[in-house]
């Protein structure tokens, strides 16, 4: 599902958006009325272009076509989905959406990005309140894939759809919010951590970087993964929840929170924020900060991944959807994508141990080719490779885009070998070679045997179709 998004108010999170719909596809329309909008924007896309193809072991699709329009009139023309992300001020919002409004699609999607107006206040005095959404993503909107959707009495219900429909196909996880409340369900929740965080700077109990040590190594780690109540319920032993809740609920009551309180924004407390915060982190740059948070960021979702757990589930089903389907073919791609961050090693470039990775999935595209796919596998068949020669011919590095081209060499009895190429995108340079012969195996006897007939004609045809064809195509 591609199209055309507007873009209304292109900074911190209007430029995550603006990457997020690019590198899914869209076509992408900016109004902003700062003149620097298009540097800016062109700076969180090149660190989208480093971070989010790293997140799949396979290609996104080509990008969209990028424009940035002087008036929002002409950005939102024709668009089916506009983003509002312009400061949180509620008049500029609804001055904003009565803009929009005023000349784009009625059927369009009309997100919102404000983190903590509810629908239904940005709707009032809106000219179709039924095509209004809150849709609240997180930053960084191209590698985070929350977004919370909050829809009013007034929202039509094919504009709900429509909005969860588009986020998922884009790898986002649309948390459909139950009751419209204010700062919606997250921001609660970063709103109690911050305002006690506040607390304790201003009472001098810890700076900036005790408090962020305190999350990091600790409990952040565990919430990218359970959350708080799945984190709890172990906590509680093998009593689970109910244990935990006896011991720890009547502790809510005792003085370890400040919850309700601000503390006053003094200038003193402002300048003691951001003389901590200069201190902790000021000998990098934001950008530097950014790049070393997407590349940890793409390091734990990929892990994740690994697991098949919380975002990482997310990553996989979406990740099934972006692989093309492979036809049998003289010139069979069997795999195209980018080298990971963590794929890299201590001289810089794609360590060694990363092309058997590389040359196993070239092998599985093959395998669900001839029908050896997940299902068969669980079925109780699959293919063991016994043999491999990999030819490390020239470097590559993060973020470069490789493919590989892969011929079937033999193909007999309970034999497939192969033979990969792997190729930079750019120049076509020839990165590395691979033979590999795999034997099919029953998994239950861990021994050899003969695949059925199904699977053994369809091996037999490629590996003829590939000898007819001669070599690999060329670069
Ligand atoms: N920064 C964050 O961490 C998050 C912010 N949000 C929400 O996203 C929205 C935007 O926030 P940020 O991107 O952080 O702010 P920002 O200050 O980085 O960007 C706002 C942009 O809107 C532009 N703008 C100002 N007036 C405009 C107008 N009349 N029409 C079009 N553009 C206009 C500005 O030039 C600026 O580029 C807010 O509603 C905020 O609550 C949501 C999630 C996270
Ligand atoms: C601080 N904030 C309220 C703007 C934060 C958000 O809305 C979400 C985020 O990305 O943390």
């Amino acid at each position: 599902m591609k199209g055309t998004a507007a873009i209304v108010g292109g900074g911190v999170i209007g430029g995550g958006w603006t990457a997020r719909f690019l590198l899914n596809g869209w076509n992408v329309r900016v109004f902003d009325p700062d003149p620097e909008a298009e540097r800016k924007i062109g700076d969180v896309l090149s660190n989208a272009r480093h971070g989010l193809p790293m997140l799949y072991d396979c290609a996104l699709p080509p990008e969209g076509a990028l424009s940035f329009h002087p008036s929002i009139g002409e950005a939102v023309e024709g668009a089916e989905w506009i983003q509002e992300s312009v400061p949180e001020r509620l008049e500029l919002k609804h001055a904003t959406l009565a803009e929009i409004q005023a000349a784009c699609d009625p059927l369009a999607v009309i997100g919102s990005s404000t983190s903590g107006f509810k629908p239904s206040t940005l709707q009032q005095g809106a000219a179709r309140p039924e095509q209004i959404i809150v849709t609240h993503p997180f930053n960084p909107v191209y590698l985070l894939p929350l977004v919370e959707v909050v829809s009013s009495g007034q929202t039509a219900p094919s504009i709900l759809a429509k909005t969860k429909a588009i986020l998922g196909a884009m790898g986002m996880h649309p948390l459909v919010v139950r009751a419209e409340i204010d700062a919606h369900i997250a921001d609660r929740l970063l709103e109690a951590v911050w305002r006690e965080s506040l607390w304790m700077i201003d009472d001098g109990i810890a700076t900036t970087q005790e408090i962020d040590d305190a999350i990091r190594f600790g409990f952040g780690l565990r919430w990218a993964q359970m959350g708080l109540f799945e984190t709890y319920r172990i906590a509680g032993g093998e009593a689970g929840m109910e244990h935990f809740i006896r011991q720890f609920g009547p502790a809510l009551q005792w003085p370890w929170t400040k919850l309700m309180d601000v503390p006053e924004l003094t200038e003193e407390l402002i300048h003691k924020l951001v003389d901590l915060s200069n201190a902790q982190s000021g000998h990098m740059t934001i950008r530097e900060l950014e790049r070393k948070r997407d590349n940890n960021l793409v390091a734990m979702l990929r892990a994740l991944k690994q697991q098949g757990s919380a975002a990482g589930r997310l990553l996989l089903d979406h990740e099934r959807r972006l692989r093309p389907a492979l036809a049998p073919a003289a010139n069979l791609m069997t795999a195209r994508r980018v080298v990971p961050t963590d794929w890299t090693d201590l001289n810089g470039h794609m360590n060694e141990s990363r092309y058997g990775q590389v040359f196993s999935d070239a092998a599985e595209a093959v395998m669900a080719l001839v029908g050896a796919d997940e299902d068969y596998i669980a079925s109780g068949l699959s293919y063991f490779t016994v043999e491999t020669e990999t030819k490390f011919l020239a470097e590559t590095h993060a973020g470069e885009r490789f493919v590989v081209h892969t011929r079937v060499t033999e193909g007999a009895r309970k034999k497939i070998r192969c033979f990969h190429e792997m190729r930079r995108e750019t120049d076509g340079t020839l990165l590395a070679t691979c033979d590999q012969l795999m034997i099919h195996v029953d998994l239950a006897k861990r021994r050899a045997c003969e695949p059925p007939e199904v699977v053994q004609q369809k091996i037999e045809a490629l590996a003829a179709l590939h000898a007819s064809a001669g070599g690999l195509p060329d670069a």
